[in-house]
């Protein structure tokens, strides 16, 4: 009788909660405040405590990698939690791990970490859209599914995961639609499964190289390059490129229109560009999810540009940036184009 409790407890998988601010850690004057606070208030402990029920699912540890709004992240924030995360992974004695994250550029985190984190083992990104201390706060459920996933043997080798209004997004795919609502994050392919009550329903796989499967590792990248992102509209001008080309951009993400389209008024800089070394990568900033094709609208062929296919900027950054760590050769980054 006395062995019971103690056996339970060692058949518990043990998940690492890394914090790094955002709304869930945020904070308001009042519980009207759903969207007027201030983002990365509260710490790990206080957030870990606010949920009990979280030890039914997992021996929970929390650290505080960072504690910043999302829209802040840099490059080196980006490495200085890969890098935590794949130790983490890395210790027998971890089975899953959760970070939580603002909503604002949770997509580029996940998709950094599922190009680049050697392991099987869960890694689920989660965020909320209002603050805990708001009216139906969104926070507490979303960390709690997170942490069941997390722990849960299902979702191995699937990927960087998010867990948000009770889906479980693929890190790839998903993208942050809409604000304010607590129904942000969708995938143009879909979500891959549901989390009720802390257990998963798995309904697809994603289809893109990941982490196992993924040529990059955290462990041999030293530093990010610099890609900016211009954006398209009508009476554009190529004064964004050329300033983020002097700026030593390595590449550029082109937000196009419709099929990345290309404005005439912009296309003799982004030609001359290219043939000073800068990548130059097509990506649509349409809103439902692009889908750019090679030689669809621009002779990609001809003037040796990049198609970002189905990812959207932000998205399309990150991999350029990981692609450029391993070569500067347009045709191999346009293969990662295809495969990631
Ligand atoms: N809902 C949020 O988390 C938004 C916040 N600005 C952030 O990304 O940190």
């Amino acid at each position: 009788q006395e062995a019971a409790p103690k056996a339970e407890a060692a058949a518990k998988p043990n998940v690492v909660i890394l914090a790094t601010g955002g709304t869930i850690a945020g904070a308001g004057a009042s519980a009207a405040n759903s969207a007027t606070y201030t983002a990365a208030k509260v710490g790990i402990d206080q957030l870990i405590a606010g949920v009990p029920e979280l030890s039914q699912l997992a021996n929970v540890r929390g650290e505080q990698v960072m504690q910043i709004a999302s829209e802040s992240i840099t490059n080196d924030n980006l490495l200085q939690l890969g890098r935590r995360v794949a130790e983490l992974a890395d210790s027998k004695d971890v089975d899953g791990i959760v970070i939580t994250h603002g909503t604002d550029t949770l997509e580029e985190t996940a998709y950094f970490l599922n190009l680049v984190e050697k392991t099987d083992k869960p890694i689920i990104v989660v965020g909320s859209m209002r603050p805990g201390t708001a009216m139906s706060a969104d926070g507490m459920l979303n960390l709690y599914n997170a942490v069941a996933v997390a722990g849960s043997k299902d979702a191995r080798g699937k990927g960087v995961l998010v867990t948000m209004n009770d889906e479980i997004q693929s890190g790839r795919d998903v993208s942050k639609m809409m604000n304010i609502k607590t129904e942000a994050f969708k995938s143009p392919w879909g979500p891959l499964g549901m989390v009720v009550e802390g257990n998963s329903y798995w309904f697809r796989l994603p289809a893109k190289r990941h982490t196992m499967d993924s040529e990059f590792d955290i462990k041999d990248i030293k530093s990010l390059p610099n890609v900016g992102i211009a954006y398209s509209y009508g009476n554009v001008d190529d004064t964004a490129y050329k300033a983020l080309a002097k700026d030593g951009a390595k590449a550029i993400i082109h937000v196009g229109t419709g099929n990345g389209s290309v404005s005439s008024r912009v296309v003799p800089a982004l030609q001359e560009l290219r043939k000073d070394g800068v990548q130059i990568i097509r990506s649509s900033h349409v809103n439902n999810g692009g889908f750019v094709l090679r030689n669809a609208e621009q002779p990609d062929d001809k003037n040796d540009w990049i198609v970002a296919h189905d990812l959207n900027p932000q998205k399309a950054r990150i991999l350029a940036m990981v692609g450029l760590t391993k070569t500067q050769d347009s045709k191999e980054l346009q293969r990662m184009f295809w495969e990631y």
